[in-house]
């Protein structure tokens, strides 16, 4: 469904921090963008939700160019990115933030779709009345995935979702991700543990300084050694 060619782009013009990378989300459920800290992951998802400075390159979303879009036409055609920081609305509560996911949506989907994520995140549904704010860095990471699921995306995009969460939490993000997939949302997945990364996706890309330095099948990439040396800490 999601396509990006020769995407480049930046922050100040003619400053390249991603430089020529490539993904076709067509061939896995779930793809990861994997790499160290300031490769450049976070600005290529942010160019593919149309909010870099400057960007080149095609982004195609079923068939049609997006890459000239506004990021909320982005995300209406689909495409929704849960940020590494959450994001949640710290006021509001659990069930007004998933609210807000669902914005637009009739009385009756908003109720069906609320019902879904509160079974898919059984925590939330004991919290559905909490300030957001006042909840663990877990349980506002579960409410952040859920609340962009409130609208169906086709393409959800998780930067970091590990990012800063206790191991048994971490583990239960990534058991979540496999499940998400079979409702028909594909996954890109940035993350910084690039193990774990490929462990969950079917292919992967890794760049360092902005350009793609591997990319592949990731049963492929976990066995080859330069990622098992370089990224692994394995021989
Ligand atoms: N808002 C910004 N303005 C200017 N430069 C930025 C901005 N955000 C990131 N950069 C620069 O772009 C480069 C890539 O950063 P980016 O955050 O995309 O990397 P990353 O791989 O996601 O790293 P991390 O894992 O630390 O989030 C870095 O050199 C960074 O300093």
């Amino acid at each position: 469904m999601l396509k990006v060619s020769n995407f480049r782009g930046g922050y100040r013009k003619g400053v390249a921090v991603v430089d020529g990378l490539q993904i076709d989300l067509r061939q896995s459920a779930v793809t990861s963008i994997l790499g160290s800290n300031g490769a450049g992951k976070t600005s290529f998802l942010r160019g593919i939700c149309g909010l870099l400075p400057w960007c080149t390159g095609e982004v195609v979303l079923n068939g049609e160019r997006v890459d000239r879009l506004a990021p909320h036409d982005i995300a209406r055609l689909g495409v929704r990115m849960v940020s590494e920081g959450r994001g949640t609305f710290p006021t509001l509560t659990v069930e007004e933030n998933l609210k807000v996911g669902g914005y637009g949506l009739s009385a009756a989907v908003l109720a069906t779709r609320l019902e879904r994520e509160f079974n898919r995140f059984p925590r939330l549904r004991e919290r559905r009345g909490q300030i957001a704010g006042m909840m663990s860095g877990g349980e506002q990471q579960m409410l952040a995935i859920a609340r962009a699921m409130m609208s169906d995306p086709r393409v959800l995009i998780l930067d970091e979702p590990s990012q800063g969460l206790a191991p048994i939490i971490v583990d239960q993000i990534f058991e979540l991700i496999p499940r998400l997939t079979r409702e028909g949302v594909q996954v890109l997945l940035v993350e910084q543990d690039v193990g774990r990364g490929l462990e969950v996706s079917e292919q992967a890309v890794v760049i360092e300084k902005g350009r793609a330095t591997l990319s592949g099948p990731s049963r492929e990439l976990l066995a080859d050694p330069r990622v098992r040396e370089s990224f692994l800490g394995l021989s």
